[in-house]
């Protein structure tokens, strides 16, 4: 078996998780490539020996490698995805970050989930990922032009609303006049959009929601699409530029430019371990249950 490992931070837990998972993969002859830049921070920490080989861009990763290990928060499982891209690999994530929807294996019980990754005991969730066109073309966007969670818009420089002529399959739907609006798949239905008072969807569920921030048309509500429809739009507002972002990168963009989002034609897989599931997840990070008086 062959495993990736990818992580952006170095803090004092990350020792006893990388401890964790080293032992164990070493011990079940699994063969560790560690991302280059995590590396080096490991390295001078002198937590892992120089031995292993590295991985520097999503070039290296092909179909060779069984699974991706996400170390840190959703933030480091959405900068994986950007790793894996359209190969296949599937991500798990390991939760050393604050709520963890994404990464859901609990840092506490490494060596237990580890055993089920190596017994093949884990299902993968396939997740559905939005793509944008710009025209004219913005080169920001083309180098990775896909987004697991959301694609945003929003206002750039300055306090005045944008106004987002919204068409679904060539059909005019709404000009929204807002701080911006979220286009969100289902699984960042979790995210951004719900934060706005977005609907959540598991992550299986065909559709994306349409979501408005802040809106003034007060009667403007979130949507719920099949995911096979084209979203077009197009901004106007007071400054002559606004904002698009696809999860955590951001560029800016000239009013008036049109915008088509798409699904992608490949997915990202993650890999749910049978004790971690979304329902589960979503119990636990939302509180549910929590209330005793039902
Ligand atoms: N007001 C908000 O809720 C808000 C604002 C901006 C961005 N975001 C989210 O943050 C993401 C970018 O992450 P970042 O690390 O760059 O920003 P960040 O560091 O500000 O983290 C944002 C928070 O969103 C959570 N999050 C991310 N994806 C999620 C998902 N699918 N389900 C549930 N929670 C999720 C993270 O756990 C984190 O707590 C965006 O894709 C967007 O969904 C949320
Ligand atoms: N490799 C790591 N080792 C230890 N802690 C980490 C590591 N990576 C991330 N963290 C912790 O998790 C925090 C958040 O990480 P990240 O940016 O990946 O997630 P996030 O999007 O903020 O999501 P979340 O709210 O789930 O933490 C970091 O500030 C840090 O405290």
């Amino acid at each position: 078996m062959k495993v990736a490992i990818y992580g952006q931070y170095y803090q004092n837990s990350t020792e006893p998780i990388i401890n964790d998972i080293f032992v164990f993969f070493n011990k079940n002859n699994v063969e560790m490539i560690i991302e280059s830049h995590f590396l080096l921070m490991l390295n001078e920490r002198k937590i892992v020996e120089n031995k292993y080989k590295t991985f520097t861009s999503h070039t290296e990763l092909d179909s060779s490698f069984d699974m991706l290990i996400s170390i840190g928060g959703d933030g480091t499982i959405l900068r994986a995805a950007t790793l894996v891209r359209d190969s296949g690999i599937p991500i798990l994530g390991i939760n050393a970050g604050r709520l963890g929807f994404l990464a859901t294996v609990q840092k506490e019980n490494i060596a237990e989930f580890m055993q089920f990754v190596i017994d093949k005991k884990y299902t993968i969730s396939k997740r559905a990922l939005l793509s944008l066109t710009c025209s004219p073309p913005n080169e920001a966007i083309e180098e990775i032009n896909f987004a697991m969670n959301e694609i945003t818009v929003s206002r750039k420089d300055t306090t005045s609303m944008i106004t987002i002529d919204t068409y679904l399959n060539d059909e005019f739907l709404n000009s929204y006049w807002a701080d911006g609006l979220i286009i969100s798949t289902p699984t960042g239905s979790t995210g951004y959009s719900l934060s706005c008072g977005g609907p959540i969807l598991t992550p299986d569920v065909k559709s994306l929601v349409i979501t408005p921030i802040a809106p003034h048309n007060l009667t403007a509500r979130p949507l719920v699409v099949p995911d096979e429809t084209e979203i077009r739009l197009k901004v106007s507002g007071r400054e002559e530029n606004y904002l698009v972002s696809l999860d955590s990168r951001v560029t800016s963009i000239k009013n008036e430019s049109i915008l088509i989002l798409k699904k992608t034609p490949f997915q990202i897989n993650m890999v749910e371990i049978p004790e971690e599931t979304f329902l589960k997840t979503l119990r636990s990070k939302l509180l549910w249950g929590q209330d005793k008086r039902n």
